[in-house]
């Protein structure tokens, strides 16, 4: 059991962070380390002198001393001291406003911190800006105190504190988010989500990451390297369950990147019988004696054999991972998945494999497989595995904020999947919308720019126009035989990030992209910073919107109907 040494500087956060364990992560055993001198010296002293870091960084040592798998402190006060203290330890040692800050600054850049224990607003603008300067978002913290409720709650009266934090709340205006600044404050957090629209955060509530790689075709060594790295992150933020989340049509090549991926990740967390699931059935991705069908074609039959960069030529999962290097590879078969969560579990559990392929062919088998995978350190599967694992999570969040606008304004689709739904796609939006090819011979040839062509599409741009470079199988085999596979789409990967780019700069702000890795050139280049999920528009694929105001739509080539461009540009619109 993960046993987290909570470090406390005074009894009021006690009970919030006890509730936030109880009801975020039930199996951790917090025990608690209390100094209550540390509040009042902090506040006498008007700094974080010498004395207090070392005493914090003595409490770190001794949090460790007590067998802790992390050290938890709960007093905002403290920031620098913790930092200096984490540098020095040998396992994750947090402070309460890391994950608080980072969700308020995925809403926007305005942000507000309702603070009682004005002592503690000092360091707490520092870790803001440090935070905000590492993400180079601009982000702007106003501290806003709020005068009588720390002394409220010290005397045991919630109900006066939670009406003062509430009625500073509801006098906030033109904010994208509002942050609680303790743990204690935590307390009033449902009261002032009801006293404004604006989002509000509260420490011991935030406390999820997710971290995007674009690492599905790049050298496998680069994956791993990349992969751990995010690991490392995750874990140091706390996370007690880490999942690696990877295509439902299982993309990726003999040299990987899943199965290196996959058994460097269970390596460095020392997890066993971890369960590999890319089903979606949603989408017709459903594995039996653990091969993976499309619908009802086996993987390799299903048009992902002519992949430009990952075709997948084998539908048996334990085989391709076995030509990854993974060694032996288990199998849970349907038979006992239908058994429910315990016989999974047992199963998984029993394996002498590492990896463990498990079949499921529909929703219900993934919530089972989602119940057996409870507590369990490593997870790996398509986006349908998360279907299951909600229901593990007893958290209700920090209160669900209102969705970001969008300006109405130009949209544009660029299309560099070469699937073959999405050239069905793109004929159909040729019907009604001007549609724009891209000759690939002469991006290659470096004859035509990006420039070039968003000067095409922003002439058409009211008519919502679509650019694409998606080739048949035999264009696209003749590209890659003359350049090279990699070349070709490192041009392409680059010609529609600079494309978009262009197309941003001069006011589009609606933009539809096709291609998983086509998606991941134009999200690298437009960096917009965490992107909230809005409405899904078709299976597997929602409306995203960024902190600028800008829409995305960013579609995996096989995924969406026919109709989905027009559709996308459509669902982005924000209607009064
Ligand atoms: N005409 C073309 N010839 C060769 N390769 C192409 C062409 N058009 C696009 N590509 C490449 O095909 C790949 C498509 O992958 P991706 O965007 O991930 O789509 P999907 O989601 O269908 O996998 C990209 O690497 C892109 O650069
Ligand atoms: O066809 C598929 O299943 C896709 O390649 C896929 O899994 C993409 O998933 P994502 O969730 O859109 O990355």
């Amino acid at each position: 059991m993960t046993r987290i040494a909570l470090i406390h500087a005074t009894p009021i956060a006690v009970e919030p962070v006890h509730a936030a364990f109880a009801a975020l992560w039930p199996e951790a055993r917090p025990i608690d380390i209390m100094d209550y001198s540390l509040s009042p010296d902090r506040e006498a002293a008007g700094c974080i002198d010498d004395a207090l870091t070392r005493r914090i960084e003595a409490l770190t040592r001794y949090g460790i001393l007590t067998g802790a798998d992390a050290v938890l402190f709960t007093c905002s006060a403290f920031g620098a001291a913790i930092e200096a203290a984490a540098a020095r330890a040998d396992r994750p040692v947090l402070r309460p406003n890391e994950a608080m800050f980072r969700a308020a600054m995925d809403r926007g850049r305005r942000i507000a911190m309702i603070c009682p224990f004005a002592p503690a607003a000092a360091s707490m603008q520092d870790e803001f800006r440090a935070e905000a300067d590492r993400l180079g978002n601009g982000a702007t913290l106003d501290t806003i105190l709020a005068p009588g409720a720390i002394e409220a709650v010290r005397a045991g009266d919630i109900a006066t504190h939670n009406r003062i934090v509430a009625a500073k709340a509801g006098e906030l205006r033109g904010y994208d988010a509002i942050v609680l600044a303790h743990f204690s404050t935590a307390r009033a957090l449902d009261d002032a989500s009801r006293a404004t629209d604006i989002p509000v955060f509260a420490s011991p509530q935030a406390a999820a990451g997710v971290v995007a790689l674009k690492s599905r075709s790049i050298p496998a060594d680069r994956a791993v390297a990349q992969s751990l790295a995010a690991l490392d992150w995750l874990l140091a933020q706390g996370c007690r369950q880490v999942v690696f989340k990877y295509c439902s049509t299982f993309d990726s090549t003999p040299q990987g990147n899943i199965g290196p991926v996959a058994m460097a990740l269970a390596d460095r967390l020392g997890a066993r019988g971890v369960v590999v699931c890319p089903a979606f059935p949603t989408m017709g991705r459903t594995i039996y004696q653990g091969h993976l069908f499309v619908g009802d074609r086996l993987l390799s039959e299903s048009g992902m054999q002519d992949h430009p960069l990952t075709p997948m030529t084998d539908p048996d999962l334990r085989r391709w991972l076995g030509r990854q290097g993974t060694g032996p590879v288990g199998l849970v078969p349907l038979c006992v998945v239908r058994q429910g969560a315990a016989a999974i579990r047992a199963a998984l559990e029993a394996s002498d494999a590492t990896l463990v392929v498990t079949d499921a062919t529909s929703d219900e088998d993934l919530m089972a497989i989602g119940a057996a995978l409870a507590g369990a350190r490593l997870v790996t599967g398509g986006s349908g595995i998360a279907l299951g694992l909600a229901q593990n999570l007893d958290v209700a969040g920090p209160g669900v904020a209102a969705p970001r606008r969008t300006a109405p304004g130009p949209g544009v689709v660029l299309a560099g999947s070469c699937s073959g739904m999405t050239r069905r796609q793109i004929e159909h939006h040729r019907a009604a919308h001007p549609v724009i090819e891209i000759d690939v011979p002469a991006v290659m040839a470096g004859t035509l720019t990006p420039e070039a062509v968003a000067r095409q599409l922003l002439a058409l741009v009211a008519q919502a126009p679509l650019a694409f470079s998606s080739g048949s199988p035999e264009q696209v085999a003749r590209m890659q035989a003359e350049y090279g596979r990699e070349a070709v789409a490192a041009r392409l990967d680059g010609f529609f990030g600079d494309l978009a780019r262009a197309l941003v700069a001069a006011g589009v702000t609606r933009l539809v992209v096709a291609g998983g890795e086509t998606s991941g050139a134009v999200v690298s280049a437009l960096a917009p910073g965490a992107l909230e999920v809005g409405a899904e528009i078709d299976p597997g694929v929602p409306v995203l919107r960024a902190a600028s105001g800008l829409a995305l739509a960013l579609k995996s080539g096989n995924f969406g109907a026919e109709d989905f461009f027009a559709r996308a540009l459509d669902g982005m619109e924000d209607r009064p």
